[in-house]
């Protein structure tokens, strides 16, 4: 039975990630403001751009602190931003939806999102992704670095030079395999199982375009950020 040890560096590594990942969340509670008031359709989809948007630049400030993502050729650090927002934002939704919340709590936000204005179809594949989610009660450290991942994809359109970051990516895999390995002993399939989950966030990404144009409002207006992180309008 192999000795599964994180090294020195790979301690500081998680540190400087989670450190970041929790400093640059979002402000404003969204789930807190869904649970205290039922919005209109308008008001609700006014909400989802001004979070997207605010998620984008918060975005930008976390992979700042990557290590190795600012070394990257410039134009591919775009590419990996633009590339990995809209699954960013659909797994910092899924996070937020699975928090412990007291007695009832996630039932009324479920339904207050199902109740949003997004359009029927798109309920079943979003849920089942909030719930698979869920279902890994993945700690602060693991939500970390599994959107680190996520960022750090080297196949994402118009990257150049993807030797480099699919080595930036494996040093982030190896450290969470290890941190699985640790954290969840009594099942050696969890690593496997949290990255199939990146798997299902991408197939649930490709309905974002859709998922806003599809929202039960008249006008659909979007900030020029997302015009160009979304491929909308
Ligand atoms: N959370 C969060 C979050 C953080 C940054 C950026 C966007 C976020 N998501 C949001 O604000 C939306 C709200 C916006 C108002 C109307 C109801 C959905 N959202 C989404 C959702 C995101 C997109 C698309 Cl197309 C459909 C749904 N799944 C959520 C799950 C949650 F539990 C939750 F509280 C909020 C959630």
């Amino acid at each position: 039975k192999e000795k599964v040890e994180i090294t020195k560096e790979q301690q500081a590594l998680v540190k400087v990630v989670v450190e970041a990942y929790n400093r640059h969340q979002i402000p404003q509670d969204v789930a807190k403001k869904l649970l205290q008031d039922q919005y209109s359709a308008e008001e609700n989809f006014l909400l989802l751009t001004e979070m997207a948007t605010s998620q984008v630049q918060v975005l930008v400030e976390f992979t700042k602190n990557i290590p190795g993502f600012l070394s990257l050729d410039r134009e591919d650090q775009i590419a990996l931003l633009k590339g990995s927002a809209v699954e960013a934002m659909f797994l910092r939704s899924a996070q937020v939806f699975s928090k412990k919340m007291p007695n009832g709590h996630t039932e009324v936000l479920e339904e207050r999102i199902r109740k949003s204005g997004i359009s029927e179809e798109f309920m079943t594949p979003m849920f089942n992704f909030y719930k698979s989610i869920g279902e890994l009660h993945m700690v602060e450290e693991e939500q970390a670095l599994l959107t680190t991942i996520t960022i750090l994809t080297p196949d994402r359109p118009y990257v150049k030079d993807q030797q480099a970051v699919e080595r930036l990516q494996e040093t982030i895999l190896d450290v969470l395999r290890k941190m699985c390995v640790l954290q969840h002993p009594q099942d050696p399939q969890y690593f496997a199982r949290l990255l199939g989950r990146l798997t299902e966030l991408r197939t649930l990404s490709h309905y974002h375009a859709e998922m806003l144009t599809s929202w039960r409002v008249n006008d659909h207006k979007f900030t020029p950020l997302l015009c160009e992180i979304w491929d909308v309008q």
